[in-house]
């Protein structure tokens, strides 16, 4: 068992994941121990400013989306001139461009490169669950975007990543580890639901700080939910925009297809060594329907069920 001594929490190595890495619960949450070390960073060290932009999700919902949408609906504002080449999204990849809070390498920096939108508004993106990070922005205003995405695909998408990412063939019995250890809870950010339901909660508490997006939505109506988000980071499209194409334009550069199609995103790797690639698959809702057994659909549905039933949430 692992205590953390410098903080009021414990943390305890309870669990490992199904490659045997060990992962430690803090504030209900399961974190690999070295990004355990980031959060409590975070915690200790963050300094928010009240226009900071968090963009929070659990992994393999649509974060890299996010993220493009974001700094392309941001760039709006910033850029200098209108050639399209000089657009950050196809020198770097979003990743690249919005840092996670939870990020070893710029937390313990002493002069912290925070992110390439150092000024204001700045834009971190996270997976921790909700409470988690409130207590590092320490009662700042800073408004904070969800993507939310079906479980199953989640599961399939993460399946994916990993064997690539291990450089290993995507096996039955890996999927299988996969899906009993979303299951039981016991996953990198995990549970699941939990770190939904704190964020789902929290834009029903506070829909002017907390909004709340899913996945399928933005594949379903892409353009009223980029509006949607533009009006929410208090940068709304206007009549002009509107009339000459500038949501569509935004989408298309944004799309699956024209991100992954940059050198940048075929070639390229993150601070931790892992393809850009890696990042981009199919994109489609539903893709779990290929991959799960009846037996683990019902499995997962009757957890939604017991752990969102009443919640007013659903996938
Ligand atoms: N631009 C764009 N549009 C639509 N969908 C996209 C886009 N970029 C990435 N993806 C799909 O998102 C899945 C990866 O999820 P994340 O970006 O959350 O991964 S991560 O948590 O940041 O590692 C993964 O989903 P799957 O295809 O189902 O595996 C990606 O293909």
């Amino acid at each position: 068992m692992f205590y953390y001594s410098g903080s009021h929490q414990e943390a305890h190595y309870l669990y490992k994941d199904f490659q045997g890495r060990r992962l430690c619960k803090y504030q209900g949450s399961w974190y690999y121990y070295n990004t355990l070390q980031a959060v409590i960073n975070f915690h200790n060290n963050f300094q928010p400013q009240e226009t900071d932009i968090i963009l929070a999700s659990s992994p393999k919902s649509g974060t890299t989306w996010l993220k493009a949408l974001t700094v392309a609906l941001l760039e709006r504002s910033k850029q200098q001139d209108d050639d399209p080449l000089n657009h950050p999204l196809r020198s770097d990849n979003p990743h690249g461009i919005v840092p996670f809070l939870e990020n070893n390498l710029y937390l313990k920096s002493s002069t912290p490169d925070l992110t390439k939108y150092s000024s204001s508004p700045r834009l971190f993106a996270t997976h921790m669950p909700l409470h988690t990070l409130k207590e590092g922005l320490k009662g700042s205003p800073c408004k904070i975007v969800f993507m939310c995405r079906n479980a199953k695909d989640v599961l399939i998408s993460m399946w994916y990543f990993v064997c690539k990412y291990q450089r290993v063939e995507a096996s039955r019995s890996i999927l299988e580890s996969l899906f009993e250890s979303l299951c039981s809870g016991v996953t990198f950010y995990g549970p699941f639901w939990d770190q939904v339901l704190s964020y789902w909660r929290g834009s029903l508490e506070d829909p002017s700080r907390v909004l709340f997006m899913k996945y399928e939505e933005m594949k379903e109506e892409p353009y009223a939910q980029l509006k949607r988000l533009a009006e929410f980071l208090g940068c709304p499209f206007t009549e002009e925009e509107l009339e000459s194409g500038s949501v569509d334009m935004i989408l298309e550069l944004c799309s699956l297809r024209s991100l992954s199609d940059l050198e940048i995103n075929k070639s390229g790797k993150n601070v931790n060594g892992v393809d850009y690639k890696f990042y981009f698959r199919k994109g489609e809702v539903g893709d779990w329907k290929n991959h799960l057994t009846p037996e683990m659909e019902s499995r997962i549905d009757m957890i939604i069920e017991e752990k969102l039933g009443g919640s007013g949430l659903s996938f």
